[in-house]
């Protein structure tokens, strides 16, 4: 009786008044700094919650449930309908943070970091009796748009009783003077970095000199080199004197990226550090060791052994991404597709990302999808290209298995990334990933279908030459060079698997990035052989004499990845493996994409810069031809067998179709022996015309459902033409 009565009496309270209880609530009960609220025994659910009959106030760190702690009605009425229970990071670090204190926070995917950030944002905001005349109190800073949108549509839950103003301010959008006119009298701003800098260089009366709390989520992204130079710039025009939230599910502990935000005894919450993995544990982790040109035909392999689950896909660059996706949905897996990039149109981006949320299907993605986002029930997060490192990793694969629900994971990785696994199992944490042999018998061998793509639709070839040189550009960029070594990749057969004919040329300008020196020495001391044109040199390959290769791979090889020599050994056409072992014979030089007449060459984009590729080749503009040859030969046979087979069970299936219906006009004839009077003179003509129509439509109707029950689309390229394409392809070098 007493606890209702209290209640009716807080509901009572005034603004004013509650405000005072929450402080003298606080006051009174804050946690000592550098304590862990964890460590303190929980109340019951049921014991007394606020102020005391003796004029004290319950304590509040230790506490399990959102209505124990020191925050307002309003605030616990936006959790209600959805939150009762505080999660680990939520329940470690809120204690702190109402206190006014700064945080650095570490907790693992999907353990609820943003409630944990957007309850002190709005308590702060509403103790200090907030409003629009006070301009900015809080920003919270995001490294992507989409996260951003994602962390205001949380704060307009949870806010939905206040009377604080809230703004998002991603780039992209259109409407950046319209903002202009609302944002100074804005009291919490969501925004990426760029945008907020935007305002803060352009609008008139834009300042923030009364900010209260700085949020920066993913702080180790947006305190790394990629985001430094706007962070800086943002800092430097904040007060010093002010609250500062900085979480991550990896966090730094670098004193200097620190310093530039100017802590003031920050907590260090770590709430998953003595966990035994890095990564949720509900989450299942496998690596498999995938040759770099194998790798898109065991990513369709995948998809369509998954067809009902929703999977992210992780490519490493926006063309790659672009590429794959439209490729894949020429040839229709038969579940829906969507991609993901930085180079999209922001409407578009969000329409993307929202729709993923309600659907089952696959995306593409780049890292723009890699981090906070909390796409719900990811069955999959697969990871085609290696991760930039073991942060990047976790982000990954932290898609699925969000808060308690479970999830899967793969990462493909190349002979030559295998030292990436070898990274991930000496994290500390433990993440525990395990590696699975590629049962190669399983895999369905795309190349051929994507070559007949390229041809059939040209702007296909761009993107695919795009998407190689992005590729191998991405990986001369990455730092770790034990895991990211172009040099080590076999390239050729990588630009083959994603259906192209001939190996793409790098501008010299990015060949001169790559270490130009080291390259050419080496070839010195290898080969005589070298051509001596430094601009026909695509990428020079660390050759070793074969033995020492194979005795390299031999050394390299540890206890985990032994179980994949029997399928590494498979023999050299099923599998590339690394280092590719060029014969003595061969030149250095993986492209001499350089005709007799006439110069085939690609610009920094992948634009061929004279006429197209196909109409004016000559036999010296490819690529060792015998290997180019060989390989459409292989592919024209294929593609003759499988249209052999198809054509006999065809003729099969139709033979049986004309005996069943000769047989049913046959019985029919003899009915209509007697009614034929009925039929006027044209209706009896018409008669047999439409039988002869209809024949020939089923056996279209027949070959669509062939197609389909081969897992290819009516309207996705026949057998017919692919082979036609193949062989357009092989005369096209003749
Ligand atoms: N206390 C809670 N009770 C129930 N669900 C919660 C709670 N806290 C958060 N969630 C839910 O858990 C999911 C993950 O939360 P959130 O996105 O905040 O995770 P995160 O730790 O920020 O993840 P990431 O590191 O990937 O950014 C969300 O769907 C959120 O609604």
């Amino acid at each position: 009786m007493r606890k209702v009565k209290n209640s009716r009496k807080q509901l009572r309270l005034s603004e004013s008044e509650e405000i005072q209880l929450l402080d003298q609530w606080i006051e009174a009960q804050k946690p000592d700094s550098g304590t862990n609220p964890l460590a303190i025994p929980p109340p019951p659910p049921d014991a007394p919650v606020g102020m005391k009959q003796d004029g004290g106030f319950t304590p509040f760190a230790g506490c399990k449930l959102f209505r124990q702690l020191p925050i307002s009605r309003k605030t616990k009425e936006g959790l209600k309908p959805k939150y009762k229970e505080m999660s680990e990071i939520q329940r470690a670090s809120l204690p702190h943070s109402l206190c006014g204190r700064d945080i650095l926070g570490a907790a693992k995917t999907g353990s609820g970091k943003t409630l944990a950030f957007i309850i002190p944002v709005v308590e702060k905001l509403y103790r200090a009796r907030w409003g629009p005349e006070d301009g900015v109190g809080s920003i919270i800073i995001s490294p992507t748009k989409e996260l951003a949108g994602q962390l205001f549509e949380e704060l307009k839950i949870i806010g939905k009783n206040h009377t604080l103003s809230a703004g998002l301010l991603i780039g992209g959008r259109k409407d950046v003077d319209a903002e202009k006119d609302s944002v100074s009298s804005l009291n919490i701003l969501i925004c990426t970095p760029g945008r907020l800098l935007q305002h803060m260089n352009e609008t008139a009366n834009f300042e923030c000199s009364q900010l209260q709390v700085l949020v920066l989520d993913e702080a180790d992204r947006m305190l790394d080199k990629k985001f430094k130079g706007e962070l800086d710039a943002i800092i430097s025009q904040l007060p010093k004197r002010r609250q500062t939230l900085l979480f991550s599910a990896t966090q730094t502990k670098s004193v200097k990226d620190l310093a530039r935000l100017s802590l003031k005894d920050p907590e260090y919450i770590s709430v998953h550090a003595e966990s035994t993995t890095a990564t949720p544990e509900q989450l299942k982790q496998v690596a498999m060791e995938v040759a770099l040109d194998q790798k898109l035909n065991m990513l369709w392999s995948f998809i369509k052994s998954h067809l009902r689950s929703k999977m992210i896909v992780f490519l490493s660059t926006c063309k790659q991404v672009k590429f794959v996706y439209e490729a894949f949905r020429k040839l229709r897996p038969g579940i829906p597709l969507k991609c993901l990039h930085g180079n999209m149109k922001q409407n578009t981006r969000m329409a993307v990302y929202l729709d993923f949320c309600e659907t089952t299907s696959v995306l593409f993605s780049t890292d723009v999808a890699s981090r906070g986002l909390d796409f719900p029930s990811v069955d999959w997060v697969i990871q085609v290209d290696c991760p930039e490192d073991v942060a990047a990793y976790i982000h990954r694969v932290g898609r699925t298995a969000r808060f308690t629900s479970a999830g899967n994971s793969l990462l493909f990785l190349a002979p030559s990334e295998k030292a990436m696994l070898t990274k991930l199992h000496a994290a500390e944490p433990k993440i525990p990933i395990i590696l699975r042999k590629v049962k190669m018998e399983k895999i369905e061998q795309i190349s051929g279908a994507l070559a007949s793509v390229l041809v059939k639709y040209p702007d296909m070839q761009q993107l695919a030459i795009r998407a190689f040189i992005t590729y191998v550009r991405s990986i001369n960029h990455q730092k770790d060079k034990d895991i990211f070594d172009v040099s080590r990749l076999p390239l050729e057969e990588y630009s083959a698997s994603l259906g192209l004919h001939i190996t793409p040329k790098i501008s010299s300008k990015s060949q001169k990035m790559m270490n130009r020196k080291e390259l050419v020495d080496e070839r010195k001391i290898k080969n005589k052989a070298v051509d001596e044109d430094e601009d026909a040199i695509l990428f020079s390959i660390k050759q070793m004499p074969n033995g020492n290769n194979s005795d390299a791979r031999a050394e390299d090889e540890d206890d985990i990845l032994r179980p994949l020599n029997s399928f590494m050994e498979r023999g050299p056409s099923e599998l590339a493996v690394l280092p590719p072992i060029i014969s003595k014979k061969k030149k250095l030089k993986i492209i001499v994409d350089r005709p007799a007449r006439t110069k085939v060459k690609y610009d920094e984009d992948g634009n061929p810069i004279v006429a197209s590729s196909f109409a004016i080749e000559s036999p010296d503009t490819c690529l060792e031809p015998e290997k180019v040859m060989e390989r459409y030969k292989k592919m024209v046979l294929e593609v003759k067998q499988r249209d052999k087979e198809d054509k006999l069970l065809q003729r099969q299936r139709l033979r049986e179709k004309r005996t069943k219906k000769k047989n049913k006009l046959k019985s029919s004839r003899d009915d209509d022996e007697s009614d034929d009077d009925d039929l006027s003179e044209s209706e009896r003509e018409v008669g047999p015309k439409n039988k002869k129509i209809r024949f020939e439509s089923d056996e279209e109707e027949d070959e669509r459902k062939m197609k389909k029950v081969k897992g290819l689309d009516a309207d996705a390229i026949s057998l017919a033409e692919q082979e036609a394409l193949a062989l357009k392809l092989l005369s096209s070098m003749h």
